[in-house]
This record gives C-alpha cells, sequence and structure tokens, in this order.
C-alpha cells in the first residue's frame, strides 16, 4: 500500500531522514518507534505531504506521490492525526469532525463515517456540542482520531497518539487503535509507547538519528534484547 524508498528530509542544511526505506501493506498495523528527535514525525509529515523529501520516492497504492499536495493525498485515502492532536480548541466536537470530511461529497458514506466515529468513542457523541479546547488531553486524542477518520482513509497515520494521556486513557486508546484496524484501515503508528507500539503491531521499525536500525514483526522486537535494553526499560 505504501513504499518509501530511500527517502531523505532536511530542514535546512540538517538532515533529519537518511536514506530510509520501509513499506506498509494493506490491513497492517505497523509501528515506528524511536527516541526524541529520532524522526518518527518527520516521517510522518513527509508521508502526509507536509515535508518534501530532498532524495528517494514515495508510492502509495501504485501511485508515485513524492512530490504530490497534502490535500490531494488526503483524498487519496491517506489522513493524519498529528503529534500535539492539533484540533480546533475553539469550534465544538461536531465542527471539527466536520472539517475532518471537508470536500467529501458522498454526503451519506460521511454520515455513516460519523456513525462508526461515534460507535468508536461514544465519549465524542456524549460531547458533541462541547468546545475542542475544553475537553481532556484524552478526550481531545478522541477528536484528533476520529476527526482524521471523517475523510474515510485507507491508510490512517498516528503521531504519538498515547502522548500526555493518563494510563486509562493510553490503554483505551490502543485498543481502539485496534479496532481500527479490525475494521479494514491500514495504520501506520508513530510512538514512544514502545511496549504497546510494538505489542500491536504486525510490523515495526526501530528509528535512530533518522535511520532505520532494527525492523522486523512486533513479537520478534519486543523479544529483541538490544530494543528490549534501550526502548522498553528491561535489560
Ligand atoms: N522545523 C525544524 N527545523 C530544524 N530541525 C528540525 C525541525 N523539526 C525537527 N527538526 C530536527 O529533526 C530531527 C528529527 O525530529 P522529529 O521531530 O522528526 O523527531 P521525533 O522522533 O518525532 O521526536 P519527538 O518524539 O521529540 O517528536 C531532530 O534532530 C530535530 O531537532
Amino acid at each position: 500500500m505504501l513504499e518509501l524508498k530511500n527517502v531523505s528530509v532536511h530542514y535546512g542544511r540538517i538532515q533529519a531522514i537518511s536514506d530510509m526505506s520501509f513499506s506498509v501493506d494493506e490491513g497492517e498495523i505497523v509501528s515506528l518507534i524511536g527516541a526524541n528527535g529520532a524522526g518518527k514525525t518527520t516521517t510522518m509529515r513527509t508521508i502526509s505531504g507536509l515535508l518534501t523529501p530532498s532524495a528517494g520516492s514515495i508510492t502509495f497504492a501504485g501511485q508515485d506521490i513524492t512530490r504530490m499536495k497534502a490535500h490531494i493525498r488526503v483524498v487519496q485515502g491517506i489522513s493524519q492525526a498529528p503529534e500535539g492532536r492539533g484540533i480546533f480548541p475553539g469550534m465544538t466536537v461536531e465542527e471539527n469532525l466536520d472539517m475532518g470530511s471537508y470536500g467529501r461529497k458522498d454526503r451519506t458514506k460521511v454520515a455513516d463515517d460519523l456513525e462508526r466515529v461515534f460507535d468508536l468513542f461514544p465519549r465524542l457523541k456524549e460531547r458533541i456540542k462541547q468546545f475542542g479546547g475544553t475537553m481532556s488531553g484524552g478526550e481531545q486524542q478522541m477528536l484528533a482520531i476520529g476527526r482524521a477518520l471523517m475523510s474515510n482513509p485507507k491508510l490512517l497515520l498516528l503521531d504519538e497518539p498515547s502522548m500526555g494521556l493518563a494510563p486509562q486513557f493510553i490503554r483505551q486508546i490502543f485498543k481502539i487503535v485496534t479496532e481500527i484496524n479490525n475494521q479494514g484501515t491500514t495504520v501506520l503508528l508513530v510512538e514512544q509507547n514502545a511496549n504497546q507500539a510494538l505489542a500491536r503491531a504486525h510490523r515495526a521499525f526501530v528509528l535512530e538519528t533518522g535511520s532505520i536500525t532494527h525492523r522486523g514483526t512486533g513479537k520478534e522486537l519486543l523479544a529483541n534484547p538490544a530494543v528490549k535494553e534501550a526502548y522498553l526499560g528491561v535489560g
């Protein structure tokens, strides 16, 4: 479904990603783990089209999207719930979700997608008229994921969905990620919470200073001694 080939990304002269290659198959949950500054967010923003690679190529569903504009990628089926959520604080839950379906003409299907979001996150339905900015961190994360689902993506990009959340919300968010995937949406997940991200992933990659250093199934990486020592808090 998605393939990055020899991708490099620069911020001016600073190289954030070096010669990165990986793929995501349809139906998978793929996790990208790594420390602060490893390049996880840069990778996500490059896939969603907010950054352009300085080298390499990205294909999605058989199409070269390396230089495609971000809003066209959304129409093609790539949607991102960004790091830090990025919801519209002065808009209600309903308006935030509406923004996620902006421009879609298939309004009957949009109504079905809204039902899907409310089934996944009943809390959003209860709070439909509440302003986004007054919701708790966990609720805002639900709203960010819900809004991303409102474009009916084939590939959902989740950038650190567990960041800053209380433990009960973290468990809930990861459970919902699996549920979204079971419903047929392919997921690329970026996380510092390596334990959960690997446990939920079909395949995973470890990113260190802009390069992939380990790859395997989620289970393999959970059992890998080097990954355990560096990311899972056990020797
Ligand atoms: N706008 C920017 N300008 C210059 N350098 C940047 C910019 N954004 C990120 N970087 C640098 O690029 C590298 C990768 O950053 P990135 O945010 O992708 O890492 P990350 O793995 O997502 O980290 P975090 O978990 O802290 O968000 C870092 O060295 C960072 O300092």
